[in-house]
Parts: C-alpha cells; structure tokens; sequence
C-alpha cells in the first residue's frame, strides 16, 4: 500500500510572519512538499498572481464552492472569505506527497477536526508589542482593520496549545529552521511507529 502524505498546517495571528516564513521554507532548493493555494474574495494586492497567490474569487464564487463542497475549510477573516480547495489536499495526499497549508486559526480548527493526525504548527510573535509593530510597518492596512487583527489574535493566541508545536517567530531564518526541523522529525516519528506495527503484524 503506497504510503500517505503528511498534512502541514502552519497557523498563528495575522501579522506574525506566517506568509514571510513559508515563502522562505518554499524558495529552499529541494523542498519535498507541495503548497496548497487557497481561495480567497480578497482582492489581489499588488504583484499578486490569480493561480500563484491566490485563486481570487467573488464572493458568489466563493459561496458556490461552499455549496459544492468543494473547500476543506473556510473562513470570513477581516470582511473576506478565505479556504483550501480540497481535492487538491486529498490527491497530493493520496499521491504519498505532503502538503503545506498557510492558513488563519479558525480554518485551522476546521482542518484538525478533518485530519486530526495532520501536524499542526503555530507561529508565535515575540510579543503583543512587535506583532503590532510588523502588521503596521507591513503599510496595507488602515489603523482599524489593524486594531481588529490585534483583537482577534489575543484570542488566537490564547488556542495555541491546541497545536501540537509553537514556533517563535523571533527571526525569519530560525522559524524556518525549525520548521523544517519538525516536519522532519515527525517523518521519522511516523516512519518508526509504522514500523513498530508491520513487525507486531508479521509476527501474528
Ligand atoms: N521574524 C520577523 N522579524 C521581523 N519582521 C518580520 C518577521 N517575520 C515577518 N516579518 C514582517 O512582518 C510583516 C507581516 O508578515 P506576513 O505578512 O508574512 O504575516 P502573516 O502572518 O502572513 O500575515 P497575514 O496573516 O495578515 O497574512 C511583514 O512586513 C514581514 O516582513
Ligand atoms: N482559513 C483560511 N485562512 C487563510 C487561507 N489562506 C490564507 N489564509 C489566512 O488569511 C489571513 C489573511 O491573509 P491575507 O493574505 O489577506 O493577509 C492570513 O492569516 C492567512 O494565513 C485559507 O485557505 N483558509
């Protein structure tokens, strides 16, 4: 039987890195796993590609896709809908590859209610302070939609031991790091117990 692929979910509060780390995971040559483009009625900011960044929807679009099941999850976050297409998750999966999904808390929860043996990553600020600091000095939003994100990532935040590791976002390379580090270790992690289990069974 051909071996599953991991689901990789990394999450946190906006603002937190979460796009600047796995852009970073991504352009490292050789990565094994595949990014799960989301869709999303945000309209594109500047230099983003329909297909690359985003696959951008209207918001009827959108609610279709809903309808149709065609999203593992979804979520309203500042005024705009965002979710992961689902076959693409399940075929890459299927197809013994890993897939990597950046994506906000509350689509979080969805996806580990769905595969609650994916592994699920949070990326932690340093501090309240330097989260405000990065969604300010980022320049793409006005004072209030930044006071929402604030409001709704003390509440993200207090979730974070749902995750089954925390990663501090304290510099980009060492996020990465160790990233890349727990990705790996669960690989083997996996491949030991599975191992464990074909020996119990060929010993039956
Ligand atoms: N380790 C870091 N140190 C300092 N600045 C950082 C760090 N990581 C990311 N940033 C900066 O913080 C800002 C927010 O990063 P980014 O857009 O990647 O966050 P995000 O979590 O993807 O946000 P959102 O959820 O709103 O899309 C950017 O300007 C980015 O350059
Ligand atoms: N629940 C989901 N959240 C998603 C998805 N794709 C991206 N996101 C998150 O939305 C916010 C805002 O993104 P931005 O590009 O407008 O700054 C951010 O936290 C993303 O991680 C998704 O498919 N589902």
């Amino acid at each position: 039987m051909k071996e599953k692929g991991l689901l990789i979910v990394l999450s946190g509060p906006s603002g937190v890195g979460k796009g600047t780390v796995r852009k970073a995971i991504f352009s490292e040559p050789d990565k094994s796993f595949e990014y799960s483009i989301s869709m999303t009625t945000r309209l594109p900011r500047e230099g983003e590609v329909d297909g690359v960044d985003y696959f951008f929807k209207t918001r009827e679009e959108f609610e279709a896709l809903i309808e149709q099941g065609k999203l593992l999850e979804h979520a309203e976050f500042v005024g705009n809908y965002y979710g992961t297409p689902v076959d693409y998750v399940r075929e890459t999966i299927e197809a013994g590859k890993d897939i990597f999904l950046e994506i906000e808390v509350e689509g979080a929860k969805q996806v580990r209610e769905k595969f609650p043996d994916g592994l699920f990553i949070f990326l932690a600020p340093p501090s309240l302070s330097e989260l405000e600091n990065r969604i300010v000095n980022r320049g793409t939003d006005t004072e209030e939609v930044i006071q929402r994100r604030m409001k709704v990532a003390k509440e993200e935040i207090e979730l974070m031991s749902l995750y089954d590791y925390v990663v501090e976002n304290d510099s980009v390379e060492r996020a990465c790091e160790k990233v890349n580090c727990i990705i790996v270790a669960e690989h083997c992690r996996r491949e030991r117990v599975e191992a464990r289990y074909k020996k119990m069974l060929e010993a039956e």
